[in-house]
Protein backbone atom coordinates (compact mmCIF):
# COMPACT_ATOMS: atom_id res chain seq x y z
CA UNK A 1 0.00 0.00 0.00
CA UNK A 2 1.88 3.20 -0.91
CA UNK A 3 2.53 5.46 2.21
CA UNK A 4 -0.03 8.62 2.48
CA UNK A 5 2.32 12.09 1.66
CA UNK A 6 3.70 13.19 4.58
CA UNK A 7 2.15 16.21 6.89
CA UNK A 8 3.73 17.73 9.23
CA UNK A 9 1.08 19.26 11.27
CA UNK A 10 1.18 17.20 14.56
CA UNK A 11 -2.03 14.87 14.57
CA UNK A 12 -2.00 14.70 18.40
CA UNK A 13 -1.13 17.74 20.41
CA UNK A 14 -0.77 17.36 24.11
CA UNK A 15 0.44 20.52 25.71
CA UNK A 16 1.06 21.44 29.73
CA UNK A 17 -0.77 18.72 30.46
CA UNK A 18 -1.10 18.05 34.14
CA UNK A 19 -2.88 15.06 35.48
CA UNK A 20 -3.69 13.75 39.38
CA UNK A 21 -5.10 10.61 41.25
CA UNK A 22 -6.89 11.93 43.95
CA UNK A 23 -5.66 15.02 45.62
CA UNK A 24 -2.25 13.23 46.83
CA UNK A 25 -0.59 11.64 43.49
CA UNK A 26 0.37 14.31 40.75
CA UNK A 27 1.16 11.54 38.04
CA UNK A 28 1.90 14.05 35.02
CA UNK A 29 3.28 17.93 35.37
CA UNK A 30 3.33 20.12 32.41
CA UNK A 31 3.91 17.49 29.64
CA UNK A 32 4.01 18.42 25.86
CA UNK A 33 4.23 15.87 23.07
CA UNK A 34 3.12 15.84 19.48
CA UNK A 35 2.38 12.79 17.58
CA UNK A 36 2.95 13.76 13.17
CA UNK A 37 0.30 12.43 10.85
CA UNK A 38 1.48 9.08 10.02
CA UNK A 39 4.52 9.22 12.82
CA UNK A 40 5.39 6.95 14.96
CA UNK A 41 6.03 8.17 18.76
CA UNK A 42 7.91 6.08 21.52
CA UNK A 43 7.50 7.21 25.20
CA UNK A 44 9.74 5.33 27.48
CA UNK A 45 10.77 5.91 31.29
CA UNK A 46 11.42 3.59 34.21
CA UNK A 47 7.98 2.22 36.33
CA UNK A 48 5.77 5.07 37.65
CA UNK A 49 6.95 7.71 35.07
CA UNK A 50 3.48 8.81 33.89
CA UNK A 51 3.73 6.86 30.55
CA UNK A 52 0.12 4.83 30.86
CA UNK A 53 -1.49 8.29 32.91
CA UNK A 54 -0.63 9.71 29.72
CA UNK A 55 -2.18 7.51 27.86
CA UNK A 56 -5.51 7.15 29.51
CA UNK A 57 -5.75 11.40 29.70
CA UNK A 58 -5.52 10.81 25.58
CA UNK A 59 -7.68 8.07 25.11
CA UNK A 60 -10.25 9.10 27.96
CA UNK A 61 -9.74 6.80 30.11
CA UNK A 62 -9.00 8.08 33.21
CA UNK A 63 -11.73 8.55 34.87
CA UNK A 64 -12.09 4.93 35.12
CA UNK A 65 -9.06 5.03 37.09
CA UNK A 66 -9.74 7.66 39.31
CA UNK A 67 -7.82 10.41 37.22
CA UNK A 68 -8.43 13.74 36.22
CA UNK A 69 -6.67 16.56 33.97
CA UNK A 70 -5.97 19.01 36.34
CA UNK A 71 -4.92 21.32 33.54
CA UNK A 72 -3.14 22.04 29.95
CA UNK A 73 -5.01 20.93 27.01
CA UNK A 74 -4.91 17.45 24.49
CA UNK A 75 -6.34 18.35 20.94
CA UNK A 76 -6.01 15.62 18.55
CA UNK A 77 -6.73 17.45 14.81
CA UNK A 78 -9.54 20.09 15.71
CA UNK A 79 -11.25 17.75 18.50
CA UNK A 80 -10.42 18.64 22.30
CA UNK A 81 -9.96 15.88 23.99
CA UNK A 82 -9.60 16.70 27.60
CA UNK A 83 -12.10 15.72 29.98
CA UNK A 84 -13.68 13.35 27.01
CA UNK A 85 -15.12 9.89 27.59
CA UNK A 86 -13.83 6.90 25.57
CA UNK A 87 -16.37 7.05 22.54
CA UNK A 88 -15.35 10.63 22.10
CA UNK A 89 -12.13 9.80 21.59
CA UNK A 90 -12.89 6.97 19.64
CA UNK A 91 -14.88 9.28 17.61
CA UNK A 92 -12.39 11.28 17.09
CA UNK A 93 -10.00 8.13 15.55
CA UNK A 94 -8.25 7.68 18.81
CA UNK A 95 -7.77 3.73 20.19
CA UNK A 96 -6.31 2.39 23.06
CA UNK A 97 -4.52 -0.86 23.59
CA UNK A 98 -4.60 -0.91 27.56
CA UNK A 99 -1.33 -2.72 28.93
CA UNK A 100 -1.45 -6.86 29.77
CA UNK A 101 -4.01 -7.58 26.70
CA UNK A 102 -7.04 -7.08 27.99
CA UNK A 103 -8.79 -9.63 26.19
CA UNK A 104 -12.35 -10.90 26.94
CA UNK A 105 -11.22 -14.41 28.22
CA UNK A 106 -14.41 -15.98 27.92
CA UNK A 107 -15.78 -14.33 24.65
CA UNK A 108 -14.72 -16.12 21.11
CA UNK A 109 -11.89 -14.46 19.44
CA UNK A 110 -14.48 -13.24 16.82
CA UNK A 111 -16.53 -12.04 19.45
CA UNK A 112 -13.48 -10.38 21.02
CA UNK A 113 -13.54 -8.62 17.60
CA UNK A 114 -16.94 -7.42 17.65
CA UNK A 115 -16.38 -5.41 20.65
CA UNK A 116 -13.88 -3.91 18.67
CA UNK A 117 -16.15 -1.92 16.98
CA UNK A 118 -18.50 -0.71 19.69
CA UNK A 119 -18.98 2.88 20.45
CA UNK A 120 -18.93 3.84 16.82
CA UNK A 121 -22.83 3.46 16.34
CA UNK A 122 -23.86 1.43 13.43
CA UNK A 123 -21.21 0.79 10.61
CA UNK A 124 -21.77 0.05 6.66
CA UNK A 125 -21.21 -3.94 7.12
CA UNK A 126 -18.69 -3.41 4.23
CA UNK A 127 -16.73 -1.03 5.99
CA UNK A 128 -16.43 -3.85 9.60
CA UNK A 129 -15.82 -6.02 6.81
CA UNK A 130 -12.74 -3.77 5.55
CA UNK A 131 -11.73 -3.58 9.01
CA UNK A 132 -12.29 -7.21 10.04
CA UNK A 133 -9.76 -8.17 6.77
CA UNK A 134 -7.30 -5.88 7.78
CA UNK A 135 -7.10 -7.66 11.21
CA UNK A 136 -6.93 -10.94 9.57
CA UNK A 137 -4.60 -9.63 6.93
CA UNK A 138 -2.27 -8.58 10.24
CA UNK A 139 -3.19 -11.76 11.99
CA UNK A 140 -3.34 -14.63 10.37
CA UNK A 141 -3.32 -16.77 13.03
CA UNK A 142 -6.21 -15.18 14.14
CA UNK A 143 -8.26 -16.00 11.03
CA UNK A 144 -7.48 -19.21 11.91
CA UNK A 145 -9.09 -19.22 15.65
CA UNK A 146 -12.68 -16.88 15.40
CA UNK A 147 -14.48 -19.37 16.94
CA UNK A 148 -11.70 -20.17 19.57
CA UNK A 149 -12.07 -18.62 23.24
CA UNK A 150 -9.55 -15.55 24.31
CA UNK A 151 -8.45 -16.99 27.10
CA UNK A 152 -7.36 -20.24 25.67
CA UNK A 153 -5.32 -18.39 23.12
CA UNK A 154 -1.16 -17.77 24.03
CA UNK A 155 0.31 -14.53 25.43
CA UNK A 156 1.26 -13.62 21.76
CA UNK A 157 -1.93 -14.18 20.63
CA UNK A 158 -3.92 -12.48 22.59
CA UNK A 159 -1.68 -9.57 22.28
CA UNK A 160 -2.46 -9.59 18.89
CA UNK A 161 -6.11 -10.02 19.60
CA UNK A 162 -5.74 -6.44 22.05
CA UNK A 163 -4.63 -5.12 18.85
CA UNK A 164 -7.10 -6.50 16.13
CA UNK A 165 -9.49 -4.99 18.47
CA UNK A 166 -8.51 -1.76 18.73
CA UNK A 167 -7.74 -1.67 14.86
CA UNK A 168 -11.84 -2.96 14.40
CA UNK A 169 -12.72 0.69 15.39
CA UNK A 170 -10.62 2.22 12.66
CA UNK A 171 -8.59 3.81 14.20
CA UNK A 172 -6.15 7.22 12.51
CA UNK A 173 -4.17 7.20 16.14
CA UNK A 174 -3.14 3.93 17.80
CA UNK A 175 -1.87 4.13 21.60
CA UNK A 176 0.05 0.80 22.90
CA UNK A 177 0.77 0.38 25.85
CA UNK A 178 3.96 -2.10 26.46
CA UNK A 179 2.62 -4.57 23.71
CA UNK A 180 6.28 -6.51 23.88
CA UNK A 181 5.54 -6.97 27.91
CA UNK A 182 6.20 -10.69 28.92
CA UNK A 183 6.42 -12.15 25.23
CA UNK A 184 9.21 -14.29 24.13
CA UNK A 185 11.85 -12.24 21.74
CA UNK A 186 10.58 -13.99 18.20
CA UNK A 187 7.28 -12.51 19.65
CA UNK A 188 8.58 -9.33 20.11
CA UNK A 189 10.12 -8.92 16.72
CA UNK A 190 6.61 -10.36 15.28
CA UNK A 191 5.00 -7.26 17.44
CA UNK A 192 7.43 -5.18 16.24
CA UNK A 193 6.47 -5.48 12.35
CA UNK A 194 2.86 -5.33 12.99
CA UNK A 195 3.89 -1.95 14.18
CA UNK A 196 5.40 -0.89 11.50
CA UNK A 197 2.99 -2.53 8.99
CA UNK A 198 0.12 -0.47 10.91
CA UNK A 199 2.00 2.35 10.93
CA UNK A 200 2.58 2.19 6.96
CA UNK A 201 -0.85 1.41 6.59
CA UNK A 202 -1.79 4.98 8.00
CA UNK A 203 -2.38 4.84 11.56
CA UNK A 204 -0.12 7.18 13.48
CA UNK A 205 1.28 5.04 16.75
CA UNK A 206 1.73 6.47 20.19
CA UNK A 207 4.02 3.59 21.80
CA UNK A 208 5.01 3.31 25.44
CA UNK A 209 7.91 0.43 25.69
CA UNK A 210 9.76 -0.44 28.58
CA UNK A 211 12.03 -2.08 25.52
CA UNK A 212 13.76 0.71 24.85
CA UNK A 213 15.51 -0.98 21.94
CA UNK A 214 12.83 -2.19 20.23
CA UNK A 215 10.90 1.40 20.29
CA UNK A 216 13.82 3.44 19.49
CA UNK A 217 14.12 1.36 16.06
CA UNK A 218 10.59 1.88 15.29
CA UNK A 219 9.98 5.44 16.74
CA UNK A 220 10.14 8.28 14.48
CA UNK A 221 10.57 10.67 17.40
CA UNK A 222 10.84 9.72 21.41
CA UNK A 223 9.95 11.35 24.41
CA UNK A 224 11.67 10.26 28.13
CA UNK A 225 9.50 10.77 30.55
CA UNK A 226 10.69 10.91 34.49
CA UNK A 227 8.27 11.32 37.14
CA UNK A 228 6.19 12.73 35.52
CA UNK A 229 7.80 15.14 33.05
CA UNK A 230 9.51 15.07 29.98
CA UNK A 231 12.99 15.06 30.43
CA UNK A 232 14.38 14.51 26.84
CA UNK A 233 12.79 14.39 23.53
CA UNK A 234 13.49 14.63 19.95
CA UNK A 235 14.29 12.24 16.71
CA UNK A 236 14.19 8.59 18.01
CA UNK A 237 17.97 7.54 16.25
CA UNK A 238 19.46 11.14 18.62
CA UNK A 239 18.12 9.70 21.42
CA UNK A 240 18.98 6.53 21.27
CA UNK A 241 22.93 7.70 21.01
CA UNK A 242 22.56 10.02 23.99
CA UNK A 243 24.56 8.72 27.23
CA UNK A 244 21.21 9.01 29.43
CA UNK A 245 19.31 6.99 27.33
CA UNK A 246 21.58 4.71 26.45
CA UNK A 247 22.87 4.15 30.27
CA UNK A 248 19.10 4.24 31.44
CA UNK A 249 17.42 2.43 28.75
CA UNK A 250 19.76 0.54 26.60
CA UNK A 251 21.30 -1.19 29.36
CA UNK A 252 24.79 0.15 27.26
CA UNK A 253 28.25 1.81 28.91
CA UNK A 254 28.41 5.02 27.05
CA UNK A 255 32.02 5.43 28.53
CA UNK A 256 33.25 2.38 26.87
CA UNK A 257 33.40 3.89 23.71
CA UNK A 258 33.37 7.55 23.68
CA UNK A 259 29.66 9.06 22.85
CA UNK A 260 29.76 11.86 20.93
CA UNK A 261 26.24 12.37 20.27
CA UNK A 262 24.60 15.57 21.24
CA UNK A 263 21.60 16.34 23.73
CA UNK A 264 18.55 16.87 21.48
CA UNK A 265 17.43 20.20 21.29
CA UNK A 266 15.35 21.35 24.29
CA UNK A 267 16.26 18.76 26.24
CA UNK A 268 16.42 18.96 29.97
CA UNK A 269 19.19 17.05 31.71
CA UNK A 270 19.46 13.32 32.72
CA UNK A 271 17.01 11.35 34.67
CA UNK A 272 17.95 11.07 37.91
CA UNK A 273 20.28 8.42 39.37
CA UNK A 274 17.59 6.88 41.69
CA UNK A 275 15.77 5.51 38.32
CA UNK A 276 19.26 4.09 36.93
CA UNK A 277 18.26 0.67 35.79
CA UNK A 278 14.32 0.49 36.19
CA UNK A 279 13.46 1.20 32.79
CA UNK A 280 16.22 -0.76 30.94
CA UNK A 281 15.46 -3.05 28.56
N1 LIG B 1 -5.37 4.57 39.67
C1 LIG B 1 -4.37 5.21 40.29
N2 LIG B 1 -4.57 5.77 41.51
C2 LIG B 1 -3.57 6.42 42.15
N3 LIG B 1 -2.32 6.57 41.65
C3 LIG B 1 -2.07 6.02 40.44
C4 LIG B 1 -3.08 5.31 39.72
N4 LIG B 1 -2.54 4.88 38.55
C5 LIG B 1 -1.25 5.31 38.56
N5 LIG B 1 -0.97 5.98 39.69
C6 LIG B 1 0.31 6.62 40.06
O1 LIG B 1 0.63 7.58 39.05
C7 LIG B 1 2.03 7.54 38.74
C8 LIG B 1 2.23 7.22 37.26
O2 LIG B 1 1.79 5.88 37.03
P1 LIG B 1 1.74 5.23 35.57
O3 LIG B 1 1.07 3.90 35.69
O4 LIG B 1 1.17 6.21 34.61
O5 LIG B 1 3.30 5.04 35.27
P2 LIG B 1 3.99 4.20 34.11
O6 LIG B 1 5.12 5.04 33.61
O7 LIG B 1 3.01 3.75 33.12
O8 LIG B 1 4.57 2.98 34.93
P3 LIG B 1 4.72 1.41 34.52
O9 LIG B 1 5.84 1.35 33.54
O10 LIG B 1 5.10 0.78 35.83
O11 LIG B 1 3.43 0.94 33.98
C9 LIG B 1 2.65 6.52 39.68
O12 LIG B 1 3.13 7.21 40.79
C10 LIG B 1 1.46 5.64 40.07
O13 LIG B 1 1.65 5.09 41.34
Amino acid sequence: MPQPPPDSRPALCVDALDVQYGRAVTALNGVRLDVPHGGVVALLGANGAGKTTLLRAVSGTLRMHHGAVTGGTIRYGEVTLDGQDPVAAVRAGVVQVPEGRRVFAGLSVDDNLRAGGLGLGRRAPAQVREARDRVFGLFPRLAERTAQRAGLLSGGEQQMLAIGRALMAAPKLLLLDEPSLGLAPLMVERIAEVVREINAQGTSVLLVEQNAAMALALADEAYVLDVGEVRLSGPAGELARTDAVRRLYLGEDPGAAGDGAATPAGAASAPAPADEGKGAA
